[in-house]
């Protein structure tokens, strides 16, 4: 697959290129679409908007999209955030378009395991994550121009931190025990490994930044290092570098120029990957991919936020997120033309000062969305 963005002179390299099995391009697709919960559905509601405007500007596809009421409401409701046939279910799609998932009155640790990691953990290993400064938007740090920041994280999704490995003891007694166990697999290493070396050799400069923590823990970053050195070996063309993730924040924000692709466990890559929108601008405008690369399961496409509690309901919630996220959904199901187009079309929108409140601007969720979906019929 082409480079992306020719149109405007930025250019949007596939964060899936290098793999062999792209798929067969289709007439329709056939979308799973879950808004979930708080700003959730209204972002998500925005995102649809724009596939089909971008749909009908391409006029070579249309996209179907299902909507999916599996949310805390449906949780307090049921007892149940997905259906016991969940997994058979997304089977029929080719994606799924997600927003958030999260309630003030469920406990985050139960929203987040009902939803978005019983869809995600299974088959869905690597989550990517893309920042760049767009046009119009200013970054907190000094010096950085449009394009800047282009970085490509890939966060271990499936394992690690996030487990879900131990337990408590003795519930409210003075001596209670909490363990929460970190699994670390060789075969869970290397695959995510073999992904984000992919992505760095598709990228112009080649280079692949790991990110463990192996010197304070000694046995399952220490396996992170070795297995990576010897994926490292499959990709001569690759520079690799190596940080330990508490100075990595401090390169991060003090030499963001030296970085390109960054491959991090599951909980340092969300943190990191959180602080990079957080650079780039707002974390209303990140994308994310969870991407099963074999292609077994549909992959899921969300913006980075949660359900932000604090503006639910208000209409101000940034949908660009959302919006780079269905960039990357037809990037990712061979529409590259119409992820293209959508992508300059948030460019040129952002570049025109159309913007919510999180970017200093004082549009809204729709007026954003109508601004967007006329710079694609312009096109
Ligand atoms: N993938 C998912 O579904 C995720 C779910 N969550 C859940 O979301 C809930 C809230 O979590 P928080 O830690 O508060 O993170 P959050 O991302 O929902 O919000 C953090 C801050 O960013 C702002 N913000 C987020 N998205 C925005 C947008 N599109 N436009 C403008 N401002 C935006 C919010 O208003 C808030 O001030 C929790 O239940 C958490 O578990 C959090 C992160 C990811
Ligand atoms: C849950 C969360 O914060 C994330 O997936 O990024
Ligand atoms: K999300
Ligand atoms: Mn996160």
């Amino acid at each position: 697959m082409s480079l992306i963005g020719n149109h405007s002179g930025a250019q949007h390299e596939s964060a899936f290129e290098g793999y062999a099995n792209r798929p067969e391009r289709k007439s329709t697709y056939e979308v799973a679409q879950i808004g979930g919960d708080g700003i959730g559905p209204e972002v998500i509601n925005a995102g649809v908007q724009a596939i089909h405007a971008v749909a009908k500007k391409i006029g070579t596809f249309t996209v179907n999209f299902m909507e999916l009421d599996w949310s805390s409401d449906r949780y307090k409701r049921s007892g149940k955030y997905v259906p016991e046939d969940y997994i058979e279910i997304l089977h029929r799609y080719d994606a799924i378009l997600f927003g958030a998932v999260g309630a003030p009155d469920v406990p985050d640790h139960v929203s987040l395991w009902g939803l978005r990691l019983a869809i995600c953990q299974p088959h869905m290993y690597a989550n990517v994550r893309r920042t760049k400064v767009l046009p119009g938007i200013s970054s907190p740090l000094k010096g950085l121009s449009p394009g800047d920041l282009d970085w490509c994280i890939i966060r271990e999704n499936s394992e690690g931190e996030y487990a879900g490995h131990g337990g408590r003891s003795h519930r409210g007694l003075e001596h209670e025990i909490g363990t929460e166990v970190t699994i670390f697999t060789r075969t869970a290493i290397r695959r995510i490994a073999r992904y984000a070396f992919q992505v760095a050799r598709s990228r112009p400069r080649k280079l692949l930044t790991y990110v463990t923590k192996s010197n304070a823990m000694r046995n399952g970053m220490v396996l992170w290092d070795e297995v990576i050195k010897e994926v490292a070996k499959e990709f001569p063309d690759v520079t690799m570098d190596h940080m330990l993730v508490d100075a990595m924040t401090v390169r991060m924000t003090l030499q963001p120029k030296s970085l390109d692709t960054i491959l991090a466990t599951n909980l340092h890559a969300d943190i990191l990957s959180d602080l990079a929108a957080a650079l780039a601008g707002s974390i209303g405008i990140a994308p994310t991919a969870n991407i099963d690369p074999s292609r077994t399961m549909p992959s899921m496409f969300e913006p980075i936020h949660g359900s932000a509690f604090d503006i639910t309901g208000m209409g101000v919630a940034n949908p660009v997120g959302t919006f780079w996220s269905a960039c990357e959904m037809l990037d990712w199901l061979g529409e590259s033309e119409a992820s293209q187009l959508l992508m300059e079309a948030i460019e040129k929108t952002c570049a025109d000062g159309i913007k919510t409140r999180d970017l200093g601007g004082n549009a809204n969720t729709q007026e954003v969305t109508n601004a967007v979906i006329e710079r694609i019929e312009a096109l």
